[in-house]
């Protein structure tokens, strides 16, 4: 099984990602998770943050998903995931799932766990400014037909993270549970 989370830099998805696998893990369901971040280091080294570039990123993270999920594991993928187009191929070619992980700006400001957002508001001239900061000054398309919302401006980590939890076990085959 696959899950596709998707929300803007900040909204929780890596903390939900590992929090989640951690939990499946514990009860005898093999999890991993995929996070944009770590693999733009490594596989998708060579992409930047236009469209072509990002869409890209998730067609190679999808692949990479379903490898691992052929091979028997629940895999969370944790990227911004910002275009309906691409998150559409992977929910038709791996019937992977959709969760959106929603949290409004003032709130993702007022976090700004990278200084992104920080940099994305510096006036245009600043050498530092961030010219293509998803939901600031760059696209995020929001999930038309989510399967599940999360807000994490409005609950703690616990009930997003038990909410995707009893979401991913709810649609797991008997066998993957009994094993
Ligand atoms: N309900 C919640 N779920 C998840 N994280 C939350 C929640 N409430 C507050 N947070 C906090 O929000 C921050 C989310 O950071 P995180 O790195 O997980 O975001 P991200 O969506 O993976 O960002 P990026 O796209 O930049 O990797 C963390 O500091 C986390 O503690
Ligand atoms: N302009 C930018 N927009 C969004 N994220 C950025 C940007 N520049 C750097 N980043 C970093 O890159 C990470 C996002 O990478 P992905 O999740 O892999 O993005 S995606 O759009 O292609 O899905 C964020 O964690 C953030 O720290």
């Amino acid at each position: 099984m696959i899950i596709q989370l998707t929300g803007l830099s900040g909204a929780g998805k890596s903390t939900i990602a590992q929090h989640v696998a951690g939990k499946l893990v514990s009860s005898g369901i093999p999890a991993e998770v995929i996070d944009g971040d770590r693999y733009r280091k490594t596989v998708c080294k060579d992409l930047g943050f236009s469209k072509k570039d990002r869409c890209e990123n998730i067609r190679r993270l999808g692949k990479i998903a379903a490898e691992k999920a052929r091979a028997g594991n629940v895999v969370i993928l944790a990227a911004i995931n910002p275009y309906e187009e691409v998150r559409r191929e992977l929910a038709q070619q791996y019937q992977a799932k959709t969760v959106f992980i929603d949290c409004n700006l003032p709130t993702l400001i007022n976090r700004d766990t990278k200084g992104l957002y920080y940099r994305a508001m510096l006036p245009p001239s600043h050498p530092d400014k961030l010219l293509n900061l998803t939901g600031v000054n760059d696209t995020y398309e929001a999930p038309n037909c989510p399967d599940l919302v999360l807000r994490t401006d409005q609950e703690q980590l616990e009930e997003s993270a038990g909410k995707l939890y009893r979401y991913i076990v709810s649609r797991l085959p008997a066998a993957f549970i009994s094993r």
